[in-house]
């Protein structure tokens, strides 16, 4: 299989001698996978354990270079490979790696050991291919809304036009009024996870909701929904989300909101390619933002006037 993702190539010029003396090193985690091809001094393996951004396997022997057969199975699958000058990094290494390589780091000066020739073949998008980067369609879809409130009809509004089949949605108590104008069903929260193939996430974030999108749901879902969350992180548990993602029970995820926020860049969501996250931007737009603030200071007003305010949040 090509390579398609290779994003960087770099040569060290080190000179350092001594070295580790365990054997095989392994830092099992669910960061991006690393090999590294040799006994390497030991304050690059520093960098690497004390960086927390990589698991990586070490062939730990100064004297002889890691056979090519073990060397052709260990690659399978890495995120980043760290290579000495021993290592032929060609056309065959290359593809038993497979796509997920995007780092190559030589412990050296001289880059004559590297195929640039195959590494630039795999640095670019790479061809077109018949079900690259597909997608579920919302045509003909089942939408699920959890918590409709103006939000969720906003967005059901948006979607309409893709042709939905049918927009169902879950709250404390059915809103009719709502749900008329986009037509939306009410169902039970277990019937919204089981219909529904994309979910959207509109509630508030309350000691109710809390961590409410939790294994219980994620396991109701069908392994072709996708779950979309643009109200507050904590209404999800993260780490049930990840084994949801990983494991294939569900498909996809968006996130536009997490906890923390920002979500560290090496949180393990991050690491997955069925997760797409934004940092809060949902409502960046210089329009949305301008009418949020007009209404903050109006509010504000009305209040110390002593009149109604627009929104008021009753307590
Ligand atoms: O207004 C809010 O609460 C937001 O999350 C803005 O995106």
């Amino acid at each position: 299989m090509a390579l398609r993702r290779l994003q960087k190539i770099a040569v060290t010029p080190l000179n350092i001698t001594g070295g580790l003396t365990s054997n095989i090193q392994r830092e099992m985690s669910t960061l991006p996978r690393v090999y590294v091809t040799r006994q390497i001094p030991p304050e690059g393996l520093k960098i690497l354990r004390k960086s927390g951004q990589v698991q990586f396997e070490l062939w730990d022997s100064d004297d002889i270079p890691v056979p090519r057969k073990e060397l052709l199975q260990k690659v399978k699958g890495v995120d980043g490979l760290l290579c000495t000058l021993t290592e032929k990094i060609d056309a065959e290494l290359l593809d038993a790696a497979g796509p997920n390589l995007k780092v190559l780091s030589t412990m050296s000066v001289g880059f004559d050991h590297l195929s640039l020739d195959e590494l630039k073949k795999r640095g670019g998008w790479g061809t077109w291919r018949t079900l690259w980067l597909c997608g579920y369609e919302l045509a003909n879809s089942t939408v699920g809304i959890l918590g409709l409130g103006r939000i969720g009809v906003a967005i059901a509004e948006r979607l309409a036009p893709f042709k939905v089949r049918k927009f169902i949605y879950t709250d404390v108590a059915p809103r009719p009024e709502l749900a008329s104008a986009i037509n939306a069903e009410y169902v039970s929260f277990d019937e919204l996870a089981k219909q529904s193939d994309f979910l959207a996430v509109c509630c508030a974030l309350t000691p109710e909701t809390k961590e409410i999108c939790n294994k219980n749901l994620f396991s109701k879902m069908k392994k072709t929904s996708i779950f979309i969350n643009t109200s507050r992180g904590g209404v999800v548990n993260q780490e049930d989300l990840y084994e949801a993602l990983s494991t294939g029970q569900i498909a996809g995820a968006g996130l536009d909101v997490t906890v923390p926020e920002p979500l560290p860049t090496n949180h393990p969501l991050f690491t997955l390619k069925n997760c797409v996250i934004l940092p809060h931007i949902a409502s960046a737009s210089y329009t949305t933002r301008d009418a949020m603030s007009s209404l903050a200071a109006n509010n504000l007003l009305l209040g110390l006037r002593g009149q109604p305010m627009i929104k008021e949040l009753k307590l």
